[in-house]
């Protein structure tokens, strides 16, 4: 997979993509991060990337002819199609749904604002969707695109030692992660729950289900509204109210 980031900090986004699991599918050829700056692409002497916002009002706007130049140059990079994606504060929601869909993609370009934003035409005629982190303003969308980046990154084929763990994620059922535990099975700060230590991995599937259902319910009943949970789960989830309750 190929993702091209407009970026007027490409040395941010190369060192994100250059660091653990990210670095590490780059360096196995699953995945390739380029950056493009739109002030390389600005014709004036200045090199000027921002305008001041049409209408009055505070701060700039990214200007469009840096930006579709940059742009362009991105999708001439490679021959294939480029899903185009705008990371800002009036974008959907970016869930672990949308990230394993976008980790399917064969290529992508993301683009990162800065200051007030893109000019909105460039956005219309330009841009395919538009995705948010999270419900906070940021100063640019480079964090956002780091965000994006390591979320695809990790689920390419290959990308995590143990594909197992991509599956066992957080999300990856619609819930809550369980608790986890390295050596020493007894420390001043506690002991390794018996279970973990049976050898029984029918017990101990059955036990991180029941604690993954427990947490949602208690950390997120919104997620735990929308899970589609089988007779198991409804069961142990049942098994952990009681026990919470009681
Ligand atoms: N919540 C997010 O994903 C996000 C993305 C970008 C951003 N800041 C840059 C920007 C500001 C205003 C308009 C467009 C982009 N802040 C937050």
């Amino acid at each position: 997979m190929r993702i091209d980031v407009i970026t007027l900090f490409p040395e941010f986004i190369r060192q994100c993509a250059s660091v653990g699991v990210v670095g590490r599918a780059q360096e196995r050829n699953l995945l390739t991060v380029e950056s493009w700056n739109p002030r390389d692409f600005a014709t004036d002497n200045y090199r000027t990337v921002d305008g001041r916002t049409c209408g009055g009002g505070p701060g700039m706007v990214m200007l469009i002819q840096p930006l579709r130049a940059a742009l362009a140059a991105a999708r001439a990079a490679a021959p294939s199609a480029a899903r185009t994606i705008y990371l800002s504060p009036q974008g959907a929601r970016l869930t672990q749904a949308r990230v394993a869909g976008l980790a399917r993609e064969e290529r992508l370009i993301l683009l990162c604002g800065r200051y007030e934003g893109v000019d909105e035409r460039l956005i219309e005629r330009e841009v395919d969707e538009e995705l948010s982190i999270g419900d906070y303003v940021l100063s640019g969308g480079e964090l956002g695109a780091a965000v994006v980046i390591d979320a695809i990154g990790r689920l390419q084929d290959g990308a995590l030692n143990d594909a197992a763990s991509a599956e066992q994620d957080s999300f990856s059922n619609g819930l809550l992660d369980c608790p986890h535990y390295a050596r020493p099975m007894q420390d001043a700060l506690g002991a390794v729950p018996d279970v973990l230590q049976s050898g029984n991995h029918a017990m101990i599937r059955r036990w991180r289900l029941k604690q993954s259902l427990g947490r949602t319910w208690l950390r997120r009943p919104d997620l735990l509204a929308r899970a589609d949970l089988d007779g198991e789960a409804r069961q142990l989830l049942e098994e952990f109210r009681r026990e919470w309750l009681a």
